[in-house]
């Protein structure tokens, strides 16, 4: 006869765990009644919810959470600055070695050099793959993140260091602390909490986490088309959790936008010269520039260039009603980022514009004067830089020629005798989703457990470059399931991760891992 451990192993019920397995079966298998007494204890058996130990034991190691994301944060891994590529390689190996302690077979995968614009060659940051557990009979998620970050400097207006984890009412202040570096976090430990309880992880978990996503993802693309029959082949669905809630209800995000990234470069003299000596005299390049930016949409948020508003599908019925039911509190989204007046009123018109509309940002200046105090100059050489969020149905590559023909004609127009040159250096395309797909009802399923609410689905404004690759070279299904706050600062000063959010959120990825099992 099968001890009531084997029976449990083969039947699999769903809530059970080896710890409750091993003592009934110590109590149970000398017994002549087993079968009457495993009929009556099935039930006891089958309510055994492991979730409760599970979460147990994320409350019992918060402090643990936090101090591994106060060692990941203080690492400057900025992949924006190419003299903090040391830091951004010593990230990655943290990552892997990470990874490694729990067991996993970890690969560091190379993909190459990144091209600087003086010619030369810098290596890329080593992207880091990892699995844990290699079960036919189970599902295989893939779970994406990245640890690069945006540029951050204490004089750019934060409270704290930023690379100084800073733990203020329960907020974790800190450069990557919720963009993206607790989320990956999280989901380590939802792995590793099953693995110290002794229970079997409901599925296979692989990782790809890179160190460039924040400057488009460089090298990434094509490590993934390699790998596709590799690595990617026995990966059921992809797990991304890089992106926000809308407001304090937990949402799935199905949408993302794609971002084209333009440097419009203007070169006049050969050197910076004295306004007073020779201006008036000379057609300064920083004129031209903000002439041309200035072309490119209109204060009330109409974009200039022909062709593109032209491109993006249009709004449908069954969107604005989604739209409609969406909780977003406009008050407070405006004193949240400290204005009186947005560009829209009414909730409808500010989300469709947040997310599903494509947008001109102008970032910065390169080679203008912007140190506090006054400087007399002229400078000889300024790179606009801009870029342009891109929803279905735009191409990049039509947005490009688009950009550039646009520039050139306007800039013509200027009868200037500088030299104008349009570069695009990311063309990431949007992302979309079946909500109907299974892993959106494990994910609500998920939420449900874990913050007992229906989460909204929301799409995302910001860029996950990867995405559409994912999507695109694997064909696999994906689903992104935020944790960040809706007010956490991303790629401004005083980023935060509240520790509600990390801790719960880890707790959202445990379930998660469950739900996605149960997909037939
Ligand atoms: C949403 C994600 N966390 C993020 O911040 N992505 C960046 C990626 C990007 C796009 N263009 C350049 N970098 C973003 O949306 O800005
Ligand atoms: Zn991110
Ligand atoms: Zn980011």
């Amino acid at each position: 006869m099968m001890t009531l451990q084997e029976v449990f192993w083969v039947h699999k019920p769903k809530y059970i765990t080896r710890a409750t397995v091993r003592q009934l079966d110590h109590q149970l298998s000398p017994n002549k009644m087993f079968v009457v007494t495993l009929l009556a204890v099935i039930p006891a058996i089958i309510n055994a919810h492991p979730f409760d130990e599970l979460h147990q034991y994320v409350d019992d190691h918060v402090e643990d959470y936090v101090e591994a994301l106060r060692q990941w944060v203080a690492v400057e891994s900025d992949s924006s600055d190419v003299t903090k590529r040391p830091d951004l390689h010593r990230m990655m190996d943290m990552t892997a070695e990470k990874l490694k302690g729990m067991g996993a077979e970890v690969e560091m995968v190379d993909i190459g050099t990144q091209e600087l614009p003086d010619g030369t060659t810098l290596p890329l940051p080593k992207v880091v793959t990892a699995q844990i557990g290699n079960d036919s009979n189970k599902h295989t998620v893939c779970i994406y993140g990245h640890v690069d970050v945006q540029p951050a400097k204490k004089e750019d207006g934060w409270a704290t260091d930023p690379y100084n984890l800073t733990d203020i009412d329960g907020n974790l202040y800190g450069r990557g602390a919720s963009d993206n570096k607790a989320p990956v976090l999280a989901w380590i430990h939802a792995v590793e909490a099953y693995q110290a309880l002794n229970l079997d992880l409901p599925v296979n978990v692989k990782f790809i986490i890179e160190g460039m996503e924040e400057t488009g993802s460089n090298g990434l693309d094509s490590m993934i088309v390699a790998k596709r029959d590799t690595f990617f082949s026995d990966v059921d669905y992809i797990i991304i959790s890089d992106c926000g809630w809308l407001s304090r209800r937990p949402a799935l995000t199905y949408g993302t936008r794609g971002n084209c990234y333009f440097f419009a470069e203007v070169e006049g003299p050969k050197q910076d010269l004295h306004s007073g000596v020779y201006g008036g005299t000379v057609i300064e390049p920083m004129t031209d520039l903000i002439g041309i930016l200035d072309s490119l949409i209109s204060p009330s948020g109409k974009i200039l260039v022909p062709g593109i508003r032209e491109a993006v599908a249009p709004f449908s019925d069954e969107e604005w009603k989604m739209y409609q039911d969406i909780e977003f509190d406009v008050d407070t989204y405006k004193s949240k980022i400290g204005i009186d007046q947005l560009m829209y009123n009414n909730k409808v018109d500010l989300l469709a514009h947040r997310w599903r509309h494509p947008t001109v940002s102008i970032h910065g200046i390169e080679g203008a004067f912007s140190a506090s105090g006054s400087k007399t100059v002229i400078p000889a050489k300024v790179i606009g830089k801009f870029s342009i969020r891109q929803v279905p149905d735009m191409d990049p590559a039509m947005v490009k020629k688009q950009v550039t023909d646009y520039l050139h004609s306007v800039f013509t127009k200027r009868k200037s005798p500088n030299k104008l040159t349009v570069t695009m250096i990311i063309g990431a395309k949007p992302w979309l989703a079946d909500t109907k797909h299974p892993l959106y009802e494990a994910g609500i399923a998920a939420v449900k457990r874990v913050f007992q609410v229906e989460p909204d689905l929301i799409r995302e404004g910001g860029t996950i470059p990867i995405a559409r690759t994912f999507q695109d070279v694997t064909k696999k299904n994906i689903i992104m399931l935020p944790i960040g706050g809706f007010d956490d600062g991303l790629h401004s000063q005083n980023e935060k991760m509240s520790r509600y959010n990390y801790i719960e959120g880890t707790k959202l990825f445990i379930s998660y891992l469950h739900e996605v099992a149960e997909i037939k």
